[in-house]
């Protein structure tokens, strides 16, 4: 597994990094096991906040810099890019002003004594992480592993590798020590075996499910705690009673961020019989003259794919979604020239007999269904194998909650796109995964939440 830099817009080659070796892998879980064992991580929590803060401070004095490495890597638009450093540092901030709130001791009512749960790290972590938001999971996972004294080491995508090594450095630079975040530039098979390493108690993994499954496995082989953040192919269900502008506006954002490669986003349009029409004519024209090009042109309105692979692989399942009976509304190919870029693409008639039914489309494709009721829309919602997040469009607000409720993911957005923010917890159902990251939620999946009871003199 080569890491490499390739500028996504123009597919040049700009740097290939070496390979870690397995000596470097036991000098890191060495160097992450002793540092768990010291006061640092079994220490107040103070020293290891003031880390996040001065990461923050950091990263907001480099963000233009930052921005651009992520566009240039993976070819995000650079407003999203810049989008993507705020976040990461209003992260870190979060986690420094609110994990020793999150960790403190918390009484229980017993009969039996006194008793509370005291939160302890559990040692090292290894973290897997995808490259469509190159330093978002990254932090999506530091801020609360240090919080809480847990070491990481980081298994990076292999297109991003510019990106992981800039955020080891900002982590040393904001004085965190040796140890508590190590950046690997591995295989899978290497993965597995840190997995396996007695020194290792948790897994923390965001990608596809064929990663997921593997990581997964591993953890479970070795008794090791996992979170899996995986696919999703999300519900944009537009009611009949719904702001269609705003719907539709929201709709193209949603579905052309990141160039459609972003798990909780717009990819299965539910529409109500009643304004389907409507919405598909409006949607269709937006969607046909979106701005595509160079995403470090701030009129770009849309990018890139992340790499030649992904754009063949889209196009292969575009293909066969047509061949097996969808109607190609609009766009369904590659754009000829320099660059991975991918026509804005609608299908419709996907019947559920038809793989595409049932598949995350990573990229610019929405598909189109119509329902007759809020019941049918719900039904299709669910049938699906993943369960990430979901939103929903009514003026209607007890509506739109009623559905909200019964759909079956771990996030549904009402009158806006699905998104993510420090105090909101992450996560799916069924094959989009497991667990929680963000929110006070995410700082406990990797805690020794302990008992402590005072037996009654
Ligand atoms: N839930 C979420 O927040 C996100 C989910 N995804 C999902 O990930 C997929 C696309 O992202 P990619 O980076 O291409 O996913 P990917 O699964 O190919 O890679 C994710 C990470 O896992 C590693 N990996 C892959 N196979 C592995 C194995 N067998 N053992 C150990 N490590 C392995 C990769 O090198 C990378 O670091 C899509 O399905 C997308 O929906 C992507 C981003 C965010
Ligand atoms: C908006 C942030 C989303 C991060 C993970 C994803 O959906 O791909």
């Amino acid at each position: 597994m080569a890491y490499q830099t390739i500028n996504p817009t123009t597919n040049e080659l700009l740097k290939t990094y070496a390979n870690h070796t397995d000596a470097d892998i036991e000098a890191a879980l060495d160097t992450a096991h002793k540092l768990y064992k010291s006061q640092w991580s079994k220490g107040p929590i103070q020293p290891r906040l003031q880390v996040l803060e001065r990461l923050a401070d950091l990263i907001d004095a480099r963000k233009e810099e930052l921005a651009r490495i992520a566009t240039v890597e993976m070819g995000k638009l650079i407003s999203d890019a810049r989008d993507e450093v705020w976040i990461i540092a209003e992260i870190a901030r979060y986690y420094a002003r609110n994990a020793e709130k999150f960790l403190a001791p918390s009484k229980i009512d017993s009969q039996l004594g006194e008793a509370w749960v005291e939160n302890h790290p559990i040692g090292v972590l290894l973290a897997v992480e995808p490259w469509n938001f190159p330093y978002y999971q990254l932090m999506r996972v530091f801020a609360p592993a240090i919080a809480a004294g847990n070491p990481v080491v980081a298994k990076h995508a292999s297109i991003v590798p510019h990106c992981a090594s800039v955020f080891e450095e900002l982590v040393n630079e904001a004085g965190a020590p040796k140890g508590a975040w190590k950046n690997l530039f591995i295989t899978s098979t290497q993965v597995a075996n840190i997995i396996a390493d007695e020194r290792v108690q948790g897994a923390a993994m965001t990608g596809s499910e064929g990663a997921g499954s593997a990581i997964a496995a591993q953890a479970g082989k070795y008794l090791k705690k996992s979170t899996l953040e995986m696919g999703g192919n999300d519900v944009f269900v537009v009611l009949d009673d719904a702001d269609l502008e705003k719907a539709v506006e929201i709709g193209v954002f949603s579905r052309l961020h990141i160039s459609g490669q972003e798990c909780i986003c717009a990819k299965r349009f539910v529409l109500h019989e009643n304004i389907a029409d409507e919405f598909l004519a409006r949607f269709t024209t937006a969607m046909a003259t979106v701005t595509i090009g160079d995403p470090l042109d701030e009129s770009t309105k849309l990018g890139p794919l992340s790499s030649a692979e992904a754009v063949k692989g889209l196009s292969k399942q575009v293909e066969r979604a047509l061949q097996n009976g969808a109607t190609l509304h609009l766009g369904g190919k590659a754009i000829a020239g320099k660059g991975n870029f991918f026509e804005p693409t609608i299908l419709t008639d996907v019947t559920r007999d038809n793989p595409a039914y049932f598949e995350e489309f990573f990229g610019p494709v929405a598909q189109i269904y119509v329902v007759k009721s809020d019941d049918e829309a719900v039904e299709l919602a669910n049938d699906s194998r993943y369960g990430l997040a979901g939103a929903v469009f009514s003026q209607n607000i007890e509506r739109a909650k009623s559905l909200a409720s019964r759909i079956e993911t771990g996030a549904v957005w009402i009158n806006t796109f699905a998104s993510t923010a420090p105090e909101l917890p992450f996560g799916g159902v069924k094959r989009s995964g497991y667990g929680r990251e963000l929110s006070e939620l995410g700082i406990k999946e990797f805690v020794n939440q302990k008992l402590v009871l005072v037996a009654k003199s």
